[in-house]
């Protein structure tokens, strides 16, 4: 198991400074650059007193593996991985679910932009299986720009019998496949919810789909036959959002 990580990006460590401070050991902030949007990681690090050191663009690029980020990269311990007994307890506290099952997603791009629109979408916690799946990455975290550290993953073994262990809370699980008949507009998105959307080659797997509830689909004007999954999880999401402001 791995001890330390790297993430890296201006919200994805501002958030993890918010909501986790005690899960960032030192971080590095590109020499010179001072600039306003850089200022509140600096200030919350300080405040936390978080060790932070200067560094040049080279030691930052090989830090992060990457050079997406953004003038800031910080070494954290790793989060602590939720699974089915956090779910429980999510559950037991929270009065309207609203949750996100993400049946396989592999491609960190993706499960970064699903965090972000469940975030923003108001998402009490994501569900995905534990193997097949892509973790947290410092990836996810940069694409998630925040999210990451916000919303729950939960890492489950048995994605089906999980599936039903939340049915039988009164969680109505609408999963969704280009090709079902009735379309996302039409579905009661109202009450204790988990949508669940399929991986970005094979779509739902067939247990999950038969374990859903119902099944809607996103109408499609165009030629192309299916949309990025992270895009459907938006579209969903904020349907399903506009739905429960009404
Ligand atoms: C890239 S699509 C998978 C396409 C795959 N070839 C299939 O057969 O389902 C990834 C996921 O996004 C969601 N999705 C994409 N387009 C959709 C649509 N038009 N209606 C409903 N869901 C859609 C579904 O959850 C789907 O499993």
């Amino acid at each position: 198991m791995k001890k330390q990580e790297m993430i890296f990006g201006i919200h994805a460590i501002k958030a993890l400074l918010d909501n986790s401070p005690e899960r960032v050991i030192e971080m590095w902030v590109l020499q010179g650059r001072d600039d306003e949007r850089l200022l509140p990681v600096i200030k919350a690090a300080a405040n936390m007193g978080v060790a932070v050191q200067r560094a040049s663009r080279k030691v930052l690029d090989d830090k992060a593996n990457s050079s997406q980020h953004q003038g800031v990269v910080a070494r954290v311990k790793p989060a602590k991985q939720l699974g089915e007994h956090d779910l429980d307890a999510l559950l037991a506290k929270t009065d309207t679910p609203f949750l996100l099952i993400l049946d396989g997603v592999t491609d960190p791009h993706n499960l970064g932009a699903c965090l972000r629109n469940a975030d923003a979408a108001g998402v009490h916690g994501i569900i995905v299986p534990k193997d097949n799946s892509v973790g947290l990455t410092a990836t996810v975290s940069k694409v998630a720009c925040g999210a990451a550290e916000a919303v729950p993953l939960f890492q489950v073994t048995n994605l089906a019998r999980t599936m039903r262990q939340i049915q039988d809370k009164g969680v109505w699980i609408v999963g969704t496949a280009g090709e079902a008949d009735g379309n996302v507009y039409q579905a009661d998105l109202k009450g204790p919810l988990a949508i669940a959307m399929g991986a970005e080659d094979k779509g739902l797997r067939r247990l999950t789909r038969e374990s859903c509830d119902s099944l809607v689909s996103i109408p499609m004007a165009g030629s192309v036959s299916s949309l990025n999954v992270s895009v459907a999880t938006g579209v969903c999401l904020f349907e399903a959002v506009r739905q429960r402001l009404a």
